[in-house]
């Protein structure tokens, strides 16, 4: 399997955030996304899980059998964690399980995973901000799809969190998985590339 992108260019609202980006990116890879703010890394990741279109280029997902198909192989895990508040942990997590398809991890294996068990029985609402980030990335766990595009994943997490999701994502690598990253933390998912965003900003016309 494979993530090609040929040429893209990205436009929000007036701007143009960036063009002329390619890349291609294998399974058992990883690609961090870096950039200041603003330079267009949650819009790449969008743009990515088909949830908005490039002004130019395209994406493909190379070794599938629905080669348009991506939202059947990619998980999207944005800013927000979309989980319902008044629903406990694992009733949100089993909902992910049933509308997802392709069950991987049951839900209590993946709260374990996560360090959640034990509280899959709370309302999400009275879980702590690192508890729901942990919580929205049992998602990726409970439903096996090998392209993870994740934003900022191991916000709000601790130290010890955040080496437990980096062996987890580790091991995604090592079987095959892909995963792309926005990040402004050092993440260590496997072995891979960086691609800095900045380097992608269009070029304005010197002035006469
Ligand atoms: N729907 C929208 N309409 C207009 N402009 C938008 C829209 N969404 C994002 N932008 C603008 O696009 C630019 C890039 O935003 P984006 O969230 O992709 O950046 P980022 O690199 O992820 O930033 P950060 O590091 O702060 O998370 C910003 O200037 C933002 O204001």
């Amino acid at each position: 399997m494979r993530l090609v992108a040929e040429r893209l260019g990205c436009r929000r609202g007036a701007r143009q955030l960036f063009e002329r980006l390619d890349f291609a990116l294998e399974a058992g890879r990883v690609l961090i996304v870096t950039g200041p703010n603003g330079t267009g890394k949650s819009s790449l990741l969008r743009l990515l899980a088909g949830l908005s279109r490039p002004s130019a280029g395209r994406v493909r997902l190379e070794g599938v059998a629905e080669p348009d198909d991506f939202a059947e192989n990619a998980h999207y895990l944005g800013h927000l964690d979309a989980h319902k508040a008044a629903l406990t942990a694992q009733e949100n997590l089993a909902f992910w399980r049933a509308v997802l398809g392709r069950p991987a991890l049951s839900v209590a294996d993946a709260l374990e995973e996560v360090g959640l068990g034990g509280l899959g029985g709370l309302p999400v609402a009275v879980l702590s901000a690192g508890q729901k980030r942990r919580l929205a990335l049992a998602r990726l766990l409970v439903s096996a799809r090998p392209l993870w595009l994740l934003d900022e994943p191991t916000t709000a997490l601790d130290v010890s969190a955040q080496a437990r999701f980096g062996a987890l994502a580790r091991a995604h690598v090592a079987q095959g998985g892909m995963i792309v990253a926005a990040t402004h933390a050092p993440l260590d998912f496997g072995p891979g590339e960086t691609l800095d965003l900045d380097r992608f900003r269009p070029v304005r016309p010197v002035a006469a």
